[in-house]
């Protein structure tokens, strides 16, 4: 059987006295992007910084194309290529002398330099400016650069952590887009805790929260996750609002318009909003609209991290 391309057991980390990550275990088996998603200080780069051998860790094994980045660490690397939150660039080379210094750091052949570098420029956009200094690129192609740097040497595993900070709107856009592409011939692990960006290029997230795993799953598992409670309803002969606050398993009603109302549910809410539907009829109220409300990424991410969820009400 194949090796997955990561597999991470046990990983758990501790600077000094407090642990940053517990028990961390996952694989990833094929190409397409994982979001590791995370509020600041959740445990992504120090989870990023093991995988990459950048970090020893205090517990734990990670296997990179089954290798142990612990007890073989040049051969695991040579799998991995790594965009640190801060990009290792050296401002005072052009960007074609960067890339051949990267591509020689990653123990490539000699004779196979030349051509990834052109390509890896080629792939990133950034091959009309191979002879301009490092430190003269904007934001944005300082970034490309990174990925360049990241992906020269072909590896199974690209990590990316938190690649559009910094950039401005369209950087952004354009970043995704060349991750997106990237993606398209290598497992990428990207790191954000940035809801929208999980939403707009990630097909797996994984989620930490204090160290600990809490979320693995696909985008639509995500969202799946946490049920709505809410639901609007519109009721052509609207009652007072007290009335629909006297429902059974209906907590708190909040009136939108003339004839809408939003109402919440004590639990999550399929069952309770049939009894409303019926109740809503059977009374005359002439229920024109029912629709539960979608829980959005912010939504979930405050409950799945355990942090106050914006009342609506
Ligand atoms: N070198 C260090 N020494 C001590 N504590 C550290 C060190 N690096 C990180 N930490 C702590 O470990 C925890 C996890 O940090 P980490 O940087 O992995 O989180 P993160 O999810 O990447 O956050 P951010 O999004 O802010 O980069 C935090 O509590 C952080 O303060």
């Amino acid at each position: 059987m194949e090796e997955p391309i990561v597999r991470v057991e046990h990983l758990s980390h501790r600077y000094s006295v407090q642990w940053a990550i517990r028990d961390i275990n996952f694989e990833i088996n094929q190409k397409g992007i994982l979001g590791l998603l995370g509020s600041n200080g959740a445990g992504k780069s120090t989870t990023m910084n093991i995988i990459c051998g950048v970090l020893n860790q205090t517990e734990g094994t990670v296997y990179i194309n089954g290798i142990d980045t612990r007890k073989q660490p040049v051969e695991a690397k040579k799998y991995i290529g790594f965009l640190p939150q801060k990009p290792p660039l050296y401002t005072d080379h052009n960007v074609s002398e960067y890339l051949t210094y990267c591509a020689h750091l990653r123990l490539m052949d000699d004779r196979e330099v030349k051509a990834a570098v052109v390509s890896a420029m080629k792939r990133c956009g950034i091959a009309h400016f191979s002879k301009r200094l490092v430190k003269n690129l904007s934001g944005g192609y300082q970034q490309r650069l990174g990925i360049a740097q990241a992906i020269v040497h072909n590896p199974k595993l690209v990590v990316l952590d938190e690649p559009t900070n910094g950039l401005d709107p369209n950087q952004i856009l354009e970043i995704r887009d060349l991750i997106r592409e990237i993606a398209q011939d290598h497992a990428v692990l990207l790191s954000t805790h940035i809801l929208s960006e999980v939403e707009a290029i990630c097909q797996n997230i994984k989620m930490i929260e204090h160290g600990n795993l809490i979320f693995s799953g696909t985008l639509d598992e995500f969202h799946d996750s946490v049920k709505s409670n809410t639901c609007i309803v519109k009721l052509e002969n609207a009652p007072a609002e007290g009335e629909l606050g006297n429902i059974p398993g209906v907590i708190k009603v909040k009136k939108l318009d003339e004839h809408s109302f939003r109402l919440q549910f004590e639990q999550e809410g399929e069952e309770v909003a049939k009894r409303v539907a019926e109740i809503c009829v059977n009374r005359g109220w002439r229920l024109s609209e029912m629709q539960m409300e979608k829980v959005s990424m912010d939504e979930i991410f405050a409950q799945l991290s355990g942090k106050r969820v914006v009342d609506k009400f």
